[in-house]
């Protein structure tokens, strides 16, 4: 495995606002990556500056050790954004046509659209008529058109019914199986669960875990305790946050939960402490509980 992409302390700021905060991460090739994280995470940023469309201000990004603006990188990668913008008063084949020919050896156009699903009467169309759908089916088959090693995916899934969402990570395994690199941002967790190799958390412009899907499950809180409170507030919540098994502290769904190592411990402390707590849960660590205990801003804890 070779290094095809490299972030060494890369920092953006707009105005007065940090996006991404000393972000440095390598990805391998043939790898399947997630960047997961909230909105506002800066996931499109990080991934904008992979693409060359915005400049760290510090720190440096490099794919095959190159900057990302070289021709050289550019024939290599493929790119599906969260908006296409599509060429009106083209039929879609000749989109695809026109776009295959950007590149040195571009995909097979038999093989693109048995991989994308675009239907003959699709090939015909023209762009302004496309459904939502059928203009990311479209996004998806221009990413790959130059049958690129590495792939670029932000957020791809949104605004797709099951039908095509199942489908394009369907085409997503078989892109994977044949070795190609393969970089997505998503919000949801389900899907870098069922589908990344390394999952890359952000939260508020940093990596907060880096890891396999099983890693940061088992890196982080095995299990969390929730309950609900007459005298619920800010007061209980900083007691609650104050005692040492407890790792972390939020609101969900009109309950507390509180993360802690070790449950046991956790609810002897809180009785302790005579804080007024009923219709005690215990929940076993779930990939979903990791993510919220960890992308909980830390200021709501204090609040
Ligand atoms: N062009 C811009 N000008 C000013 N602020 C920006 C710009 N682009 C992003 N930001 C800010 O940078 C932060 C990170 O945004 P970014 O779009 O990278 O997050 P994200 O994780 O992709 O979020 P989402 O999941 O909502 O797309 C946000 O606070 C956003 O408001």
């Amino acid at each position: 495995m070779s290094t095809v992409i490299e972030l060494n302390h890369v920092k953006k700021s707009f105005k007065n606002r940090i996006a991404v905060n000393d972000v440095s991460f390598q990805i391998e090739s043939g790898s399947v990556t997630a960047i997961l994280g909230p909105n506002g995470a800066g996931k499109t940023t990080t991934l904008s500056m992979m693409l060359g469309l915005l400049e760290p201000n510090q720190g440096s990004v490099k794919l095959f050790g190159r900057s990302p603006k070289e021709r050289y990188v550019r024939e290599r990668i493929g790119v599906m954004l969260q908006h296409v913008s599509i060429m009106d008063r083209l039929k879609v084949k000749e989109i695809l046509e026109l776009t295959r020919n950007y590149y040195p050896h571009p995909m097979d156009m038999e093989f693109l659209i048995y991989l994308t699903g675009l239907t003959p009467k699709d090939l015909n169309r023209y762009t302004e008529k496309l459904s939502g759908g059928q203009k990311r089916s479209l996004g998806f088959a221009m990413a790959l058109a130059g049958d690129p090693d590495v792939l670029f995916f932000d957020e791809p899934t949104v605004g797709l019914d099951t039908m095509a969402r199942r489908r394009f990570w369907e085409t997503v395994h078989k892109l994977a199986s044949q070795g190609k690199t393969i970089l997505f941002t998503t919000h949801y967790l389900q899907e870098a669960d069922d589908i990344a190799d390394r999952i890359i958390l952000f939260n508020q412009g940093s990596i907060v875990a880096d890891g396999t899907p099983a890693d940061i499950k088992s890196r982080i809180l095995h299990s969390s305790l929730s309950f609900l409170s007459d005298q619920d507030g800010p007061e209980l919540r900083r007691k609650l946050a104050s005692l040492s098994p407890i790792t972390n502290c939020y609101d969900k769904d009109g309950r507390i939960y509180v993360a802690t190592d070790d449950t046991d411990l956790a609810l002897a402390a809180i009785f302790g402490a005579g804080l007024p707590v009923h219709d005690i849960r215990i929940h076993s660590g779930s990939l979903d509980e990791v993510f919220e205990q960890l992308t909980i801003n830390q200021e709501e804890i204090a609040q």
